[in-house]
């Protein structure tokens, strides 16, 4: 990683990281995003890269434009906001009109916060959009419905009840299965938006085990509230504030020795 300080009079202190790429493999990068909510640009320079098969945290206060940004990624914000600059993933511009973007969604799936099955039973959960795009072998759906749900982390505790309905799940479950369902696609890339914030902290622990074990497959990306589990599950880390991102460093320079002081007062629990 080279070092690229921006200060000027103007602007706060910024510290942003950007990738050796003869080292590091870049799954997807963001050049000069702006998003606008009508007249309102919630997010400006948004210049950021993602490692491959790494952890990476988006923090910041409430407001601060880490969800904007995220749902941008995928282009969850199609007809709400208008999203100018590229997103690079391999050699396309996601956010291009050219994009077919349900195809783009396969390689780049999304966990929202709050668990979302469809209801219908597990089973169906994880093969719903796979038969849709014609996978019809019952052999091959079983197989990837264990697949799945093993990556999850939640194949021993359903295995035997997979014809049930997955609203009879507890919140915990319902957001492994989410995952899993997003997992079935085989995407290169997770986006998740706090995906633990409605869980207790059994659950919680549950979702970050299991987002450990998938970097080894997965390039993840994902909001998070919780300083502690940032710390805990990423390996970068980036600091939104009111619409910028201001810091973005390897997670345990972050949460060490920030560069950046309002990341610090941020990290510090001063504000947010
Ligand atoms: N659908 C929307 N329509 C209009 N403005 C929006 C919309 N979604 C977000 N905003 C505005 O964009 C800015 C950034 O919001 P965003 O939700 O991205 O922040 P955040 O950091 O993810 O916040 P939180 O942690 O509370 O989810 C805020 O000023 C918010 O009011």
């Amino acid at each position: 990683m080279s070092e690229k300080i921006n200060a000027s009079a103007d602007a706060p202190l910024r510290n942003i990281y950007h990738f050796d790429e003869a080292t590091h493999e870049i799954a997807l990068s963001t050049h000069n995003l702006h998003v606008f909510y009508g007249d309102n640009e919630a997010l400006t320079e948004g210049d950021l890269q993602f490692e491959r098969y790494k952890i990476t945290a988006l923090i910041g206060a409430s407001g601060s434009g880490k969800s904007t940004f995220l749902r941008s990624l995928n282009r969850m914000n199609d007809g709400i906001a208008r999203v100018e600059g590229e997103i690079r993933y391999r050699d396309l511009d996601i956010n291009s009109n050219q994009i077919d973007v349900y195809e783009m969604r396969r390689h780049i799936g999304m966990v929202f916060q709050r668990p979302n099955p469809f209801a219908k039973s597990i089973y169906d959960n994880i093969t719903f959009a796979l038969k849709q795009r014609g996978v019809r072998n019952k052999q091959r759906l079983d197989e990837i419905v264990e697949t799945s749900l093993r990556q999850a982390a939640m194949w021993d505790q359903v295995k035997d009840e997979l014809h049930q309905s997955a609203l009879a799940l507890s919140g915990g479950q319902q957001q492994r299965l989410c995952i899993a369902r997003a997992i079935a696609m085989e995407p290169d890339i997770l986006l998740l938006d706090e995906p633990a914030s409605a869980l207790d902290p059994v659950a919680t622990s549950q979702i970050e085990d299991t987002l450990l074990q998938l970097k080894e497959k997965y390039t993840i990306i994902i909001v998070t509230h919780n300083m502690q589990q940032a710390a805990r599950i990423s390996d970068y880390t980036a600091f939104f504030h009111l619409g910028k991102v201001l810091e973005y460093d390897e997670a345990r320079k972050i949460f060490t020795r920030p560069k950046v002081a309002i990341t610090n007062d941020y990290i510090s629990g001063n504000f947010g």
